[in-house]
């Protein structure tokens, strides 16, 4: 399995050229109202279509471009040069298909979670006689690596693919200007393209997107009967791996059914390390147990380690600079205002609430050659940092 990610950076603000316009989003959700909302940002222009005249007049509204009826009667303004299907796993290679056939000068993208089956499904309109046998060169399956728990377009932000990996999984006979266009898309919205083919696309992403899913929800899910006095407890531990549980069901039932021949596998690979715990402790006193047990977690740390950083970058620890703040409105506004005279970047920040107290913590992630700067400025500053 290999990605080839490439480098050209995008101009910020500029529209890289290779956009076809007018650009219609079909389905405007988290994902669709969110390209949207950047492309528009970027100077193109962005017609819109969703079933739900809810969801559609949301995006609108939001500025995410503006609506476009369409209807067999005939559609009602500028056939589209490149259509972004970003509709639901489910419905992705008919509204593809749809596009395909209702405008023959148009590319089609698709930005579903789950590759091989949306190509199949628009290779199965060439066997039915819906397309002709080059209709699918104009399509290119693409998946954004990025996203949300939420769902909808009151989630959505033009910011929300920066940085994060945009796969391009074009077949032997795909255009070149449909890559082209798949490759300005992603660079538009600050993502870094990577290509591969759509069985490689999906073997990486059960194991990097679909395994943490399932991971998350069933530990969630053992929540459900925890009294009420456990969960007060919570800590970071358990809402870092537990965030992504509050997904969209309805989505990720067509994503792991979609994907379903990758994610057994993994799945098998789990449960063996579960099982093999299980035994573990069962007898938590016996000859070699503790030494299971320290592998296990060892083994997970060596896993982690090889999580990329930002832009793909190696794995690299940040040092943590921890400000505590009174619980009051402007507080952290005017931390981020003093490290924004100090010339350190923040790499990541959190905010903490400890519950039942009226004081919280920043905590502000900054390259750890950079962090006695940092501590110093906000010391000198009045800040509490600890
Ligand atoms: N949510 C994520 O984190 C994420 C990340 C990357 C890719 N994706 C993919 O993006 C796509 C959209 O996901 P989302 O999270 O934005 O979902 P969403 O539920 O927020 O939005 C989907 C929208 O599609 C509309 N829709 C349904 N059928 C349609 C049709 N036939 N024509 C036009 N619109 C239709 C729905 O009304 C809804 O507004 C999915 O294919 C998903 O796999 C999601
Ligand atoms: O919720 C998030 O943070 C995500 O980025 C979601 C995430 C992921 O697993 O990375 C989930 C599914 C999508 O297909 C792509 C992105």
């Amino acid at each position: 399995m290999s990605a080839a990610a490439e480098t050209a950076a995008a101009v910020p603000g500029a529209l890289p050229a290779g956009i076809p316009q007018p650009v219609l989003v079909r389905g405007t959700g988290l994902l669709g109202a969110s390209i949207g909302i950047g492309l528009s940002a970027a100077g193109a222009d962005v017609l819109l279509h969703d079933l739900s005249p809810a969801a559609l007049a949301v995006a609108a509204d939001i500025g995410a471009g503006r609506p476009m009826r369409i209807d067999d009667g005939g559609d009602a303004g500028p056939a589209p040069a490149l259509v972004v299907v970003a509709a639901p796993p489910d419905v992705t290679a008919e509204v593809v298909v749809d596009s395909l056939r209702r405008w023959p000068g148009a590319l089609v993208l698709d930005i579903a979670s789950v590759k091989e089956a949306i190509a199949a499904g628009v290779r199965a309109a060439v066997d039915d006689g819906r397309l002709g046998p080059s209709d699918p060169d104009r399509h290119l399956g693409t998946h954004p690596m990025a996203g949300s728990e939420r769902s909808g377009p009151v989630a959505a932000r033009g910011t929300l693919f920066t940085q994060a990996p945009w796969v391009l999984c074009p077949t032997d006979t795909t255009l070149p200007a449909a890559v082209q266009a798949g490759r300005a898309l992603a660079l538009a919205l600050r993502a870094t393209p990577y290509r591969m083919d759509a069985r490689a696309h999906d073997e990486s992403v059960a194991m990097i997107s679909h395994l943490p899913q399932i991971a998350a929800s069933l530990v969630a899910a053992r929540l459900q009967d925890t009294p009420d006095q456990a969960l007060a407890l919570a800590g970071n531990g358990l809402r870092d791996t537990t965030r992504i549980a509050a997904s969209d069901p309805q989505l990720w039932v067509q994503i792991l059914s979609g994907n379903a021949e990758r994610i057994v596998p993994a799945l098998h690979g789990l449960r063996d390390d579960l099982d093999r715990l299980i035994r573990t402790l069962e007898a938590p006193g016996a000859p070699g147990s503790r030494l299971d047990m320290a592998r296990l977690i060892a083994e997970g740390n060596a896993g982690r380690a090889r999580v990329p950083g930002k832009h793909g970058a190696p794995p690299q620890a940040f040092a943590v600079v921890t400000v505590i703040v009174d619980d009051t409105p402007g507080q952290i506004a005017a931390v981020l205002d003093e490290v924004g005279r100090t010339d350190v970047n923040v790499e990541d920040l959190r905010l903490e609430h400890a519950s039942g107290h009226r004081a919280g913590m920043v905590e502000i992630s900054v390259l750890p050659g950079r962090r006695d700067e940092l501590v110093a400025a906000l010391s000198a500053a009045g800040w509490k940092v600890v």
